[in-house]
């Protein structure tokens, strides 16, 4: 949540982190986008999400699922595949998440982590993308993106990014934000939203000696961003 939050301030949305049921309807109202992550999912939360999912969709709201170890529990499936029935706009995970996701099964991965690269994830995110008639994108060494027609890759990023928690978090979170700017173009936002969080992570690299620098400067990084240093530095590519 700390990394989530701070990666939205310092691109500039505002975020708010809500659990409460309770709160919803006073709040959505107000929201330019919704992102429901199911990091560390307890029953008590389930129905706060699967609420905030309608009201969002039936106030004509974008929202973004970040479906965590989707893998890893029958909870955890059962709970994603009743959310992804509720229309999500994009739902972006990494290949061990988008493969579980797309076949209805657990499969494995490591803790919370991938075991597949996103290249392995290919078929699996047009598949779900064409059931659900969500925008599907799987992160890793290239981002993919696709709507179940046209495929893209983002080729930003550095892979000491994977030895930072919650990264994956925190790029579906300026997924959102993203589409909450351009609601009417998803693919395009969620390829933009990945390959911008990519390029902060290279400029941060520069100044970083580990993981815990990194963080740090990627999120400088971000807040410090240009249009000279997005257009010099953005790889985003058709691949089918
Ligand atoms: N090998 C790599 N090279 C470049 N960028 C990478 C690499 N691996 C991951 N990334 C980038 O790191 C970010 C997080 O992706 P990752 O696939 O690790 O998500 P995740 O497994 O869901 O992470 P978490 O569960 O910690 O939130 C994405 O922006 C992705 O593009
Ligand atoms: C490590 C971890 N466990 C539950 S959520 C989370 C953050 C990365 O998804
Ligand atoms: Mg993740």
């Amino acid at each position: 949540m700390d990394l989530m939050a701070n990666t939205l301030l310092a691109a500039g949305a505002s975020p708010a982190m809500l659990h409460t049921l309770q709160e919803l309807q006073d709040f959505i109202p107000h929201i330019h986008a919704l992102c429901i992550n199911i990091g560390t999912l307890s029953p008590d939360w389930l129905p706060s999400m699967k609420s905030a999912a309608l009201t969002a969709a039936q106030l004509g709201k974008p929202w973004v699922l970040d479906p965590v170890a989707v893998f890893a529990s029958e909870f955890r499936l059962t709970a994603c595949l009743e959310l992804v029935g509720l229309r999500p706009t994009v739902v972006r995970g990494n290949a061990s998440e988008i493969i579980a996701l797309a076949n209805a099964s657990r499969g494995t991965g490591k803790g919370v982590d991938s075991i597949h690269e996103s290249t392995d994830a290919v078929d699996a995110a047009k598949s779900l993308a064409l059931a659900s008639g969500a925008v599907v994108a799987v992160s890793g060494a290239v981002d993919i993106i696709t709507d179940g027609q046209q495929v893209i890759g983002v080729h930003n990023g550095v892979a000491m990014m994977q030895k930072i928690t919650a990264t994956g978090c925190a790029v579906t979170a300026l997924i959102a934000a993203f589409i909450a700017v351009d609601p009417s173009h998803p693919l395009e936002a969620t390829a933009s939203a990945l390959s911008v969080f990519g390029v902060s992570g290279e400029m941060g690299m520069e100044f970083a000696r580990g993981p815990a620098s990194l963080r740090m400067h990627l999120i400088d990084a971000l807040h410090g961003l240009d249009q000279a240093a997005i257009l010099s530095r953005v790889k985003i590519a058709s691949i089918e």
